[in-house]
C-alpha cells in the first residue's frame, strides 16, 4: 500500500518506529542502524529503514507541532507500525532536571488543539507501560540524569500576550513541555498500538524562548545522543520481552 503523505510503501516499513521532529535527527538516528535505506523525504517527513541487532526499525521525522505529527503517526499505523517511540526535545519545569537531562514521558497533558478534535478531553494521553519501562531502563544504562513522569504538550512555542500554563502544571507535578507527545499517545490508544516518548531537555520552559532558545549546545547534543541510544536499546528490550 502506498502511503500518500509519507510517500513510502507500507511493505517497506518495520513494526518498530522511532519518530522525531527534526529530519536531520532522523538521519542521525538512522546512522546508528545497520543496512540503512532512505525511503523518502516528503514535506517534513523523512523516512529511513534499517536494523539493530537484526531487528528492523523505521525512523521518520514528523516536523514541529501536533497536527503535522499526527498525519505521520496515522500513516505509520495504517502502514503496519505497531510500536512508536518519540525521541524529542523539551523544556524543563524544574532545576531538579536541568538541560541535558532525559525525561521518559509516562503521560501527557492535552494542552494542544488537535486531540480534542478526535476524542473528548476526558480521554487520557497515556504511554504504553512496557514502552515506558523499556525506555526508562535503557536511559538509565546511559550516563547522565534521567527521570520519568508527566509531560505537557502545547501548540504554542513562543509566547504571545496570553500566559502559558506552565506554573499550574509544574505545581501539579509535570516535569517538561514539548509539542507532540499527547497527539502520539491519543492516536496510539485510538488505533490500538503502543507508544512511548523520551525527550532531551534543552532549557527551561519558563524562559523567554525568543531570547534564549538554543537546542544546539554540546550539553543538548550529548543528551540527544543518549536518548537515541536509549530508544534503540528499548526496542531491543521490547523485542526480547515479546
Ligand atoms: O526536537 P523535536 O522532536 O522537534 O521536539 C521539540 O522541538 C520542537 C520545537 O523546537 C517541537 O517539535 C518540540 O516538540
Ligand atoms: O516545545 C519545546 C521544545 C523544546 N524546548 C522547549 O522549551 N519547548
Amino acid at each position: 500500500m502506498r502511503l500518500s503523505i509519507l510517500q513510502v510503501n507500507s511493505e517497506d516499513l518495520a513494526p518498530y518506529a522511532i519518530v522525531c521532529g527534526d529530519p536531520f535527527r532522523a538521519e542521525a538516528i538512522s546512522r546508528k542502524l545497520d543496512n540503512v535505506r532512505e525511503l523518502a523525504f516528503s514535506r517534513e517527513y523523512r523516512t529511513f529503514v534499517g536494523e539493530s541487532s537484526g531487528i528492523p526499525i523505521t525512523v521518520v521525522s514528523h516536523g514541529v507541532g501536533s497536527p503535522g505529527a499526527a498525519v505521520c503517526f496515522e500513516e505509520l499505523i495504517k502502514g503496519g507500525v505497531k510500536t512508536l517511540i518519540r525521541v524529542g526535545t523539551a523544556g524543563s519545569y524544574s532545576a531538579d532536571v536541568p538541560p541535558g537531562s532525559l525525561v521518559v514521558s509516562t503521560a501527557a497533558v492535552r494542552e494542544e488543539g488537535l486531540t480534542r478534535q478526535l476524542v473528548p478531553l476526558g480521554f487520557p494521553a497515556v504511554a504504553d507501560q512496557d514502552v515506558v519501562r523499556a525506555l526508562f531502563e535503557a536511559a538509565q544504562e546511559t550516563d547522565g540524569l534521567v527521570q520519568k513522569g508527566i509531560t505537557v504538550t502545547l501548540d504554542a512555542f513562543f509566547q504571545g500576550v496570553e500566559e502559558f500554563p506552565h506554573a499550574k502544571y509544574k505545581q501539579a507535578g509535570a516535569i517538561a513541555v514539548e509539542m507532540e507527545i499527547a497527539a502520539l499517545y491519543v492516536i496510539a490508544s485510538l488505533r490500538g498500538v503502543r507508544a512511548g516518548a523520551i525527550v532531551a531537555l534543552d532549557g527551561y520552559a519558563d524562559a523567554d524562548l525568543r531570547e534564549v532558545y538554543d537546542p544546539h549546545t554540546d550539553v543538548v547534543s550529548g543528551a540527544i545522543e543518549r536518548e537515541i541510544d536509549a530508544a534503540i536499546t528499548a526496542i531491543r528490550k521490547l523485542n526480547a520481552w515479546k
